[in-house]
């Protein structure tokens, strides 16, 4: 353990004020000892070292004029993270939270998921600390095209290709790549997640939250069980969340809740999915404008929310999917799942349980699906998006999906395994970041000291 504390100790001190990212090295790091210990290779190469060491971040005014001509700023930002196994990759995320210590945690758990799925793709993350609510179609416009004008010369099809994430859907990619083509003189796949007239994926859009479904759905089968009849607790109401949703709906799983930044939305006997679907993603209402269809249901506004906690995780439930944002799983709100029965989490959103929370998880023996395997079925349609621009084609998207489909059974089936190794199979945040590093501490291995 000596290594791994001397290197965590210097990312404290190299890293002050930047509690996410140290949380998630922190992870990380303490559950790799089993594989780094050994090794003096790891240590000699300084791999820990590298690893927790971006190898390059991009930070930059981003000046955009509001619709009152009054000029407004913003920080943007671009953490290049690893290229060790392929071009920088991960989503930009616009919401008034983002700050570097975000960023960078993001970006680092981004380089293990990518490893995970296989596929050849480097890890990054980057965003804004715009709030894109309440602005106007032509603010967002004009502030992604500022953003872009700096982003552009960091990335390119093969060098970094970023996508969507919190804040970030179809419309801002089609206004960042608009502004990328235009300064750059490049039609080219330079980013994923775009609409499917310009070059989009079939099923991007759905491929988080379906993925999750899919990984939900192995765990249970490893386990001799099911989705059918399970009670889900959900929050999120946005593009993961969302269609999570929607594909457990279809395995006849029942969604008791769903949350947005106002408030959560219950109902004992199942919300109706389309309908939330339906006010989210096409009358851009609330969740609570769900009570003026349907009055089966109770919303719980926020500022009715524990003082410990989140008011989501505080009912009756089998299985809980954080789909929101990080740290949304409190330690008092995981005592309270495990009161209330539930013995499944599955991570939709990156990084959403403390560490508290996660060693409550694992002292009640419940079987947890780590975000950065659970989620990774966005990032891997993302790059099945990078391989049909760069031929020049475009997939069914029943061909997307089995793709989808597979990549999520062979990362469950490849952190099981890890797990199994090393410890007992059901735990798949000791698989995930073992069966990561190693992916990526091999491959630098072989690339020298770069
Ligand atoms: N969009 C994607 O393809 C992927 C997203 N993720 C992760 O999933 C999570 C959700 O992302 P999306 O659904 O894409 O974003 P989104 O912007 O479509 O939706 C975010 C949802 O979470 C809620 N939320 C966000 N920040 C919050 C906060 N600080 N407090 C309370 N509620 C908050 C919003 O109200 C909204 O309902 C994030 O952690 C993101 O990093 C992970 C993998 C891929
Ligand atoms: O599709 C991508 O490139 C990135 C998705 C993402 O940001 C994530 O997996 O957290």
């Amino acid at each position: 353990m000596q290594y791994i504390e001397e290197v965590l100790q210097s990312v404290k001190e190299s890293n002050p004020n930047e509690p996410e990212f140290y949380q998630a090295v922190e992870e990380v790091l303490s559950s790799i000892n089993q594989v780094v210990e050994g090794n003096n290779e790891y240590q000699q190469q300084a791999i820990l070292e590298r690893l927790v060491e971006p190898e390059r971040q991009a930070i930059f005014r981003v000046p955009w004029l509001d619709d009152n001509g009054k000029v407004q700023v913003n920080r943007g930002f671009r953490i290049e993270f690893s290229s060790t196994l392929g071009p920088y990759k991960g989503g930009l995320r616009f919401h008034p939270s983002v700050n570097q210590s975000v960023v960078k945690f993001l970006g680092f758990e981004q380089v293990l998921k990518n490893a995970l799925t296989g596929l050849p793709l480097g890890g990054a993350k980057g965003g804004a600390d715009f709030n894109p609510k309440g602005k106007s179609d032509n603010e967002i416009m004009r502030f992604c095209q500022s953003y872009m004008t700096e982003l552009y010369r960091h990335i390119g099809a093969n060098t970094d290709v970023p996508a969507g994430d919190i804040g970030v859907g179809a419309r801002e990619i089609g206004y960042l790549f608009g502004q990328y083509k235009r300064i750059s003189n490049q039609f080219e796949g330079v980013l994923t997640g775009k609409p499917e007239i310009m070059g989009g994926s079939s099923l991007r859009t759905e491929a988080t939250g379906y993925g999750v479904a899919y990984f939900l759905s192995a765990m249970l089968d490893a386990k001799g069980d099911s989705l059918r009849g399970k009670r889900c607790l959900v929050s999120g109401a946005g593009n993961v969340a969302l269609y999570l949703m929607e594909k457990l709906d279809q395995y006849d799983a029942v969604i008791l809740s769903c949350s947005d930044s106002k408030g959560t939305l219950y109902c004992k006997d199942g919300l109706d999915v389309a309908l939330v679907k339906h006010l989210k993603n096409e009358q851009g209402a609330e969740l609570r404008d769900y009570l003026n269809e349907l009055k089966d249901s109770e919303f719980t506004p926020v500022n009715q929310y524990p003082s410990d906690g989140h008011h989501v995780w505080r009912y009756e439930a089998d299985i809980a999917l954080p789909c929101a944002t990080q740290n949304e799983i409190t330690e008092k709100d995981a005592e309270a799942l495990v009161e209330n029965g539930c013995s499944v989490v599955c991570e939709g959103a990156n990084m959403p349980t403390t560490a508290d929370a996660l060693k409550v998880f694992k002292d009640n023996d419940v079987f947890l699906g780590p975000s950065k395997a659970a989620n990774a079925g966005g990032v891997a349609t993302s790059q099945f998006e990078m391989a049909q621009n760069a031929s020049m084609q475009k997939w069914r998207a029943e061909q997307v999906d089995e793709k989808l489909q597979q990549v999520m059974k062979s990362i469950f089936d490849t952190i099981s395994a890890t797990a199994k190794q090393y410890s007992n199979e059901h735990d798949l945040v000791l698989g995930a970041n073992i069966a990561g590093f190693e992916r990526v501490a091999d491959a630098m291995l072989k690339q020298g000291v770069v």
